[in-house]
């Protein structure tokens, strides 16, 4: 009986948040290993598990799982949030890429210069009510159903869920002007797996705040 899937990564949510969600939400006990310093992460690369020396990754079915996407694809394929055919597959990537287009605006927000926050920050709300928003919210009216696609959870929704408590850590009212996306969010959040999630105390990180930061730029030396 293989163990539990081991996720290396540091104790912040980076690269590897999507990862904690899509597991919590298939229903999967996951261990992790949270280096804390420079040396951690080096002994880790001399262990010579990481294909490129670098996080996050997963050990899980006998595999070193490397590139986020790769083990967001092998964990959604394996318990069954990639859709039932090739082509809802292709929307759970266009939408999944559209929110990581996103997501990554807001992971590396706390690395802007003090000068470029605020401008930043704006980009940031713009994109995402303007660009990205509208898009999942005609979704799910033109879809008329309970997910984005097909008739059953996918990795889209659970992705879509938590870019929009992201943004709402920036901007509380950020749905304001998208009544479907509410619906969804209280929809999604109360499916028992990820409500437990969402409970304090579980593996979910909390947003990066400057000790956090200087953390992970000791450990990657950025
Ligand atoms: C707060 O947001 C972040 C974002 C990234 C990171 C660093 S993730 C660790 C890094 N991994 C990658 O860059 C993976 C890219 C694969 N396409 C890493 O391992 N760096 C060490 C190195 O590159 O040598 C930390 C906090």
């Amino acid at each position: 009986m293989a163990g539990k899937p081991k996720l290396y990564y540091f104790n912040g949510r980076g690269r590897m948040e999507s990862v904690r969600w899509l597991l919590a939400a298939a229903g999967v006990e996951y261990e992790e290993k949270l280096f804390k310093t420079a040396e951690e992460f080096e002994n880790l690369v001399k262990g010579g598990k990481l294909m490129y020396q670098q996080v996050p990754m997963v050990e899980m079915d006998g595999m070193c799982i490397v590139q986020t996407r790769a083990i967001l694809k092998y964990i959604a394929a394996k318990y069954d949030l990639y859709g039932k055919d090739l082509k809802e597959r292709a929307f759970i990537d266009m939408y999944v890429e559209g929110m990581r287009d996103l997501n990554d605006m807001i992971m590396f927000f706390p690395f802007s210069l003090p000068e470029e926050k605020q401008k930043n920050l704006s980009y940031i709300l713009e994109r995402a009510t303007e660009r990205f928003f509208p898009v999942y919210e005609k979704a799910l009216k033109d879809h008329g159903k309970n997910y984005l696609v097909g008739n059953q959870l996918s990795w889209a929704d659970i992705q879509l869920l938590e870019i929009i408590l992201m943004v709402e850590e920036i901007k509380s009212d950020a749905l304001s002007a998208f009544p479907k996306l509410q619906e969804f969010k209280v929809r999604v959040s109360k499916l028992p797996r990820i409500q437990k999630f969402l409970q304090p105390g579980s593996q979910r990180k909390p947003p990066m705040d400057a000790a956090g930061l200087e953390v992970a730029k000791n450990i990657f030396k950025f």
